[in-house]
């Protein structure tokens, strides 16, 4: 059995954060385990309160995981400060543990998830010790200081992102104007890039989808596929969420997390090599 480890906020309304990530790694069958760096009281027409963590005991959850089990993969979530950004990275640096950083900023209804002066913290700490990052096109154009509009401006994106040292960036088209298709954009440091699409899904019920994914694509980096096989198959799992979707709540509802088990043969991705 894998351990993987799951470094974000607590979403009270269950689709976002560590509640979405340890109900992805279940489903994939790893161990989950949890460092939480805020509470937030959430649901899913929005976020009403948040409670960071101080970065000292953050450092305690993180520290006793590390004392005690053999961890195949962390990710990190919404990290809130750039105090909480250097401690984690700090601890991580002095370990060879795959890192998969999706770079939480703001929820669906537009709260803030991270300080703006931690923005620098990613990119300078965690961002050099990273082996992937996720972010969607606001979180990259924040990332990088430039506006996308174009396919053009999305790899010149990923090559800014690539530059600090990880090895892959995902460049997630969720809010990208495309009403047929989901696009993501991958690029590794050696130059090598796909893209893969998944027909877009006409629903509001989207709360989630970018913790989902990664905690996916952590699952399976966990449990040693090749990072390109766990990109894809992540994408499969968070496409038949958003397709199952369970309309709950009032508001931007949230994804699926059982639908992958229940029905990943149907899933196609189609990829392009270039
Ligand atoms: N309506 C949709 N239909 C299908 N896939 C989607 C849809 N919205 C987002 N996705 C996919 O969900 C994942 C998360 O994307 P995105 O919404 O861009 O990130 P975030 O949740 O971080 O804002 C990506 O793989 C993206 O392509
Ligand atoms: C605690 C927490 N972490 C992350 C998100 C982002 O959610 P999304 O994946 O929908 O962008 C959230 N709303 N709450």
């Amino acid at each position: 059995m894998q351990v993987v480890t799951t470094i974000a906020g607590s979403d009270s309304g269950g689709g976002a954060g560590i509640q979405a990530d340890l109900k992805t790694f279940q489903e994939l069958k790893v161990f989950g385990t949890t460092v939480i760096t805020a509470l937030t009281a959430q649901n899913t027409r929005g976020v009403s309160g948040v409670l960071p963590i101080e970065a000292a005991f953050v450092k305690q959850q993180l520290q006793a995981l590390l004392d005690d089990f053999s961890i195949s993969a962390v990710k990190t979530g919404m990290l809130f400060s750039s105090a909480i950004i250097h401690t984690i990275a700090q601890i991580i640096a002095d370990t060879n543990i795959p890192l998969i950083v999706d770079p939480v900023m703001i929820a669906k209804g537009g709260e803030s998830l991270l300080q703006q002066e931690a923005i620098d913290a990613i990119i300078h700490y965690l961002l050099p010790i990273a082996t992937i990052v996720t972010p969607n096109i606001p979180e990259a154009e924040t990332l990088t200081g430039k506006k996308i509009n174009t396919i053009a401006d999305i790899k010149k994106a990923a090559d800014h992102l690539l530059a600090t040292g990880v090895h892959c960036a995902i460049i997630k088209g969720g809010h990208l104007a495309d009403a047929t298709n989901a696009t993501d954009y991958v690029f590794f440091k050696n130059g090598q890039a796909f893209s893969m699409q998944t027909p877009r899904i006409a629903t509001k019920n989207t709360h989630g989808t970018g913790c989902t994914f990664s905690a996916a694509l952590t699952a399976f980096v966990g449990r040693g596929l090749t990072i390109k096989e766990a990109i894809i198959e992540a994408k499969k799992f968070i496409q038949l969420a958003i397709t199952h979707d369970l309309a709950l709540g009032h508001g931007h509802g949230p994804t699926n997390h059982f639908a992958y088990q229940n029905d990943k043969k149907s899933c196609e991705v189609t990829i392009y090599e270039s």
